[in-house]
C-alpha cells in the first residue's frame, strides 16, 4: 500500500500539486503596480522543491525541558534508535547515513516510551519532516486496522510533500497504510477508514474525523502539526486544529514543528502541546559584515537604470540580483536590460511555483547573470556566485517605513556564503533617502554615497 501511495504522489505533477495553493496566476486580482507580496505556504513549498539536500548547521541546539522526569539524550546513528529493521532499511535507502543535528536530539524523544510531547523549531531543510515521519511510522501498530497517527499540514501541496517522504521511508513496510485527507480525496459517507496514518489539511481532517465520524479520534496515538507557522497564517486553520485537538485522548503524543519561533506560533504551540520538550536549532544569521554598502542618488527610474549600466560598464560582476517593489517595475527593467544585451531573468509573484523553480534553476546554473525580482524572493535563495545586490527600490513595510529585516535578507549573507559582496541602493526620493538612513542607523553600518559618473570611484568599489 505504501508503494501504491508513493505512486500516487509521483503521479501528481508539480502543476497539480501547486494548483489551488492560492498562487497568483497571470490573471489574478493583484495589480502589477502594487507591491508584490510573499505567501508563506508558497515560499515553503518552493524551498522544499528547490532544496538540494540537507541544510547542515554548525550552530547549537537549544533545549528547554518541561519534564524533568524524562532523561534527554541524543544519538549519533540511526541504529541507536532501535527502529524496526524494515524502517531502518527505508531510512538508509533514502541515503541518510546519520541523523541531522535536529534529528540527533529530536528522535530519541519522539520515539521514547512513554511518549513525550515536543515542540521543535529549526529552519527549513534541517530534517524536521524526516524526523517526525520516522516517529509516525514507528508508532504504528499495523495489526490494528484503524487510524493511529494524524498529521496536519497547511496546504494540499505540503501534505503531499510529507506523504512522499512517508511513502519513501515506508518502502519496506508495505503493511503500513497511509491516506491523504486533502481536497479531491473522497470517502463515501458511512465508511470507516482503516489506514493507519492520515496526512491532510485541517478542514478535511475535521470533516472526516469529527463531522462524519469516519475514524475514531480517541484512538489516535500521535498528532503532528507540521509547518505550524504557515498554518496559523491561514484564517480558520488554527480553529480547525484546535477543534480536532479537543477530540484527541490525553495520552496522545503531540508533535509540533515550525521553521520560525514567533510569539504567535509559540502561543499556539502552548495550546496544542502540554508539557513539551522544546528544542530549537539556532539559526545561522545573515550579517552585513563583508558587504560593502553604497547608495546612489537618482532623479528617475531611467537614471536608476543608467546607474546600473554604469556599474556594469566598469566592474566585473559575477551574478546580480536586483530587487524592485512592483512587478511592473521588474518587467520594465528586464525589458530595458535585455534590449541592452544583458541576460536577464525575472521572478515575480505572477509566476506559478513551477515557473519559479525553472527560473531559479537557470539562474543557479549561471544561464542568466542578472535576476530581477520582487519581494517574493527576499529570503530563501543562497546563490554563492551572487556578488552584487541592487535595491532598485528600497524595502519598506506597509507603513512605508524602512523594512530592515527584508534589507538584511536581501543583502546579508550567512557564514556559509560569507564571501565579500556589494550592495547598491538606488535613491530617488526623500522617502527613499529616509529609509536608507534608517537602515544605516538600525544596523550601525555605514552606507556610503557613490558618484555614479565617477568611473574611478566605481572601479575602487569593485576591487
Ligand atoms: N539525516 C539525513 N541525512 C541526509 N539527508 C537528510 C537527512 N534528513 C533529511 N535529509 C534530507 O534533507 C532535506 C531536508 O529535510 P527535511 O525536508 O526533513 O527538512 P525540514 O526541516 O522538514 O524542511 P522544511 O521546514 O522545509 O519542511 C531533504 O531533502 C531530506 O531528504
Amino acid at each position: 500500500m505504501a508503494n501504491q501511495w508513493g505512486q500516487k504522489a509521483e503521479e501528481l505533477e508539480i502543476t497539480n500539486k501547486v494548483a489551488g495553493l492560492g498562487l497568483k496566476k497571470p490573471h489574478d486580482q493583484t495589480s502589477d503596480d502594487t507591491p508584490d507580496t510573499v505567501n508563506p505556504a508558497e515560499t515553503s513549498l518552493l524551498m522544499k522543491i528547490i532544496r538540494q539536500g540537507l541544510v547542515e548547521s554548525k550552530l547549537d541546539i537549544e533545549v528547554q525541558r518541561k519534564d524533568p522526569n524524562s532523561p534527554l539524550y541524543s544519538v549519533k546513528t540511526f541504529e541507536a534508535l532501535h527502529l524496526k529493521p524494515n524502517l531502518l532499511k527505508g531510512v538508509y535507502a533514502m541515503g541518510f547515513n546519520a541523523p541531522s543535528k535536529i534529528q540527533e536530539t529530536a528522535l530519541p524523544t519522539l520515539l521514547a516510551d512513554p511518549p513525550q510531547n515536543m515542540i521543535a523549531q529549526s529552519q527549513s531543510g534541517t530534517g524536521k519532516t524526516a524526523a517526525f515521519v520516522l516517529a509516525m511510522l514507528s508508532r504504528v501498530d499495523s495489526s490494528k486496522n484503524y487510524p493511529q497517527v494524524l498529521c496536519l499540514s497547511p496546504t494540499y501541496e505540503l501534505a503531499i510533500q510529507t506523504g512522499e517522504v512517508a511513502a519513501k521511508m515506508a518502502k519496506f513496510c508495505p503493511e503500513i497504510k497511509l491516506k491523504y485527507a486533502v481536497r479531491g480525496e473522497e470517502v463515501p459517507r458511512g465508511t470507516k477508514i482503516t489506514d493507519h496514518i492520515i496526512i491532510g489539511t485541517p478542514g478535511k481532517m475535521l470533516d472526516w474525523g469529527v463531522k462524519f465520524g469516519m475514524f475514531d479520534l480517541s484512538k489516535i496515538k500521535v498528532f503532528v502539526l507540521d509547518e505550524a507557522d504557515v498554518m496559523i497564517d491561514r484564517q480558520g486553520h488554527q480553529d480547525q486544529c484546535i477543534r480536532i485537538h479537543k477530540c484527541l485522548p490525553q495520552t496522545c503524543q503531540m508533535m509540533f514543528f515550525s521553521a520560525t519561533y514567533g510569539s504567535a506560533v509559540m502561543e499556539f504551540a502552548e495550546i496544542i502541546v502540554p508539557n513539551p520538550i522544546i528544542i530549537r536549532l539556532l539559526r545561522e544569521e545573515e550579517s552585513l559584515d563583508n558587504i560593502k554598502q553604497y547608495y546612489v542618488k537618482c532623479q528617475s527610474p531611467e537614471e536608476k537604470y543608467r546607474a546600473i549600466c554604469n556599474i556594469y560598464g566598469v566592474i566585473t560582476i559575477g551574478q546580480a540580483i536586483i530587487f524592485c517593489h512592483t512587478r511592473k517595475t521588474a518587467s520594465w527593467l528586464s525589458e530595458k536590460m535585455s534590449k541592452d544585451g544583458h541576460s536577464v531573468a525575472v521572478l515575480s509573484g505572477e509566476l506559478t511555483v513551477e515557473q519559479r523553480i525553472a527560473v531559479l534553476d537557470r539562474f543557479r546554473a549561471g544561464l542568466e547573470k542578472v535576476l530581477i525580482t520582487t519581494n517574493v524572493l527576499s529570503r530563501g535563495i543562497d546563490v554563492e556566485q551572487v556578488t552584487l545586490v541592487v535595491n532598485f527600490d528600497m524595502p519598506m513595510d506597509m507603513d512605508k517605513k524602512a523594512d530592515c529585516e527584508t534589507y538584511l535578507h536581501r543583502i546579508g549573507r550567512t557564514g556559509r556564503f560569507g564571501k565579500a559582496g556589494l550592495a547598491i541602493n538606488l535613491i530617488d526620493s526623500p522617502q527613499a533617502m529616509q529609509i536608507c538612513s534608517d537602515i544605516e542607523a538600525h544596523f550601525g553600518k555605514k552606507i556610503r554615497l557613490l558618484d555614479i559618473e565617477d568611473a574611478e570611484e566605481i572601479e575602487k568599489i569593485g576591487a
